[in-house]
């Protein structure tokens, strides 16, 4: 490694996105500012293989780390990151890339690149549940069941996850919970409820338009049931970012948040599924991660 130079490992996820990634070495080696980083790339062969490097290198003599694919790599990546002097950058190549358009990342791999050249490192707040990390939206209920889904489903990408949400969407029936925030404590039946700490699901999909990664809360989006009728009415105010004008949506800022369901059950961390237990206990880790973002 450099002595000279910032170290900069480039983690990269081959699938995200349904996006192929052969040529993106070269394509950063042509666009990163050479004067200044020392690049090494690395291609994950299997889930948890970005944590997995994302760690070793958390020990190494690397400046910067940078996640290359979507919300689940991020995820993978910044758990190994959190409260590190290690700064985490992004090129976004995810089917929603939730986080990253929250950060104002372009979208366009050049400009990403280009961005790792001159953009500033910002401490945002990230959040665990059941002590797992996450950093942009967790979720149980129906976007936990329409992950859990989209994990077994051969083909990637937002077409194919747009048509399975509308075939999943016709069957699902809301559930119960209890739920407690900051000691307060509610009884809800909902068809899902997302832990915010961004505010998109990703795509430009806002389920809590006022969400700040700098704020030291988490938004906890119950969605109440809803009729197949009034569902074109709340995607119309996920899309136009109104969901917090919504009676069809409560939002309940928290930093400590505990939730009952009657069985174990799927969550999803930024995207990722997996089934965990009755009760789940989310909380903020306020100014734990440093992270690149837009000036
Ligand atoms: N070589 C690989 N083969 C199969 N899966 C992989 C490989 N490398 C990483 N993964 C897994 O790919 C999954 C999806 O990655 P990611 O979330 O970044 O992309 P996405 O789902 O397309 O985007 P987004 O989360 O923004 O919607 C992650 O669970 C990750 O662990």
């Amino acid at each position: 490694m450099s002595q000279n130079k910032f170290n900069i490992l480039f983690i990269i996820n081959p699938i995200s996105g349904g996006k192929k990634k052969s040529d993106l070495p070269a394509l950063i080696d042509q666009f990163l500012d050479k004067e200044k980083y020392a690049p090494i790339y690395a291609f994950t062969e299997y889930i948890g293989h970005a944590s997995e490097l994302a760690e070793e290198a958390e020990k190494k003599n690397y400046d910067m780390i940078v996640a290359v694919g979507g919300d689940g790599t991020i995820n993978e990546v910044a758990s190994k990151l959190v409260h590190s002097d290690k700064t985490l950058a992004i090129i976004p190549f995810g089917s929603g890339n939730g986080l990253a358009r929250f950060l104002n990342i372009p979208l366009n791999a050049k400009k990403a690149i280009s961005l790792i050249n001159t953009g500033k490192p910002q401490l945002i707040d990230t959040a665990e549940l059941n002590g797992r990390k996450f950093f942009n939206m967790a979720g149980m209920g129906f976007d936990a069941h329409l992950s859990s889904v989209f994990a077994g489903n051969k083909k990637r990408g937002l077409k194919s996850y747009v048509e399975l949400g509308f075939k999943e969407i016709t069957t699902y029936k809301a559930q119960p919970y209890h739920i407690e925030i900051d000691g307060k404590e509610y009884d809800n039946s909902a068809f899902a409820i997302s832990i915010a700490n961004s505010s998109q699901y990703g795509n430009n999909v806002y389920i809590s338009p006022k969400s700040s990664l700098t704020d030291g809360y988490l938004d906890v989006c119950i969605i109440h049931p809803i009729s197949l009728v009034k569902l074109p009415i709340l995607a119309f105010q996920m899309i136009t970012g109104k969901t917090h004008q919504s009676s069809l949506v409560k939002i309940i800022r928290g930093k400590h948040i505990k939730i009952k369901r009657n069985a174990a059950d799927a969550v999803h961390l930024d995207g990722e599924p997996l089934k965990l237990g009755e009760e789940l206990e989310i909380k903020i880790i306020p100014a734990s991660l440093k992270i690149l973002t837009n000036p």
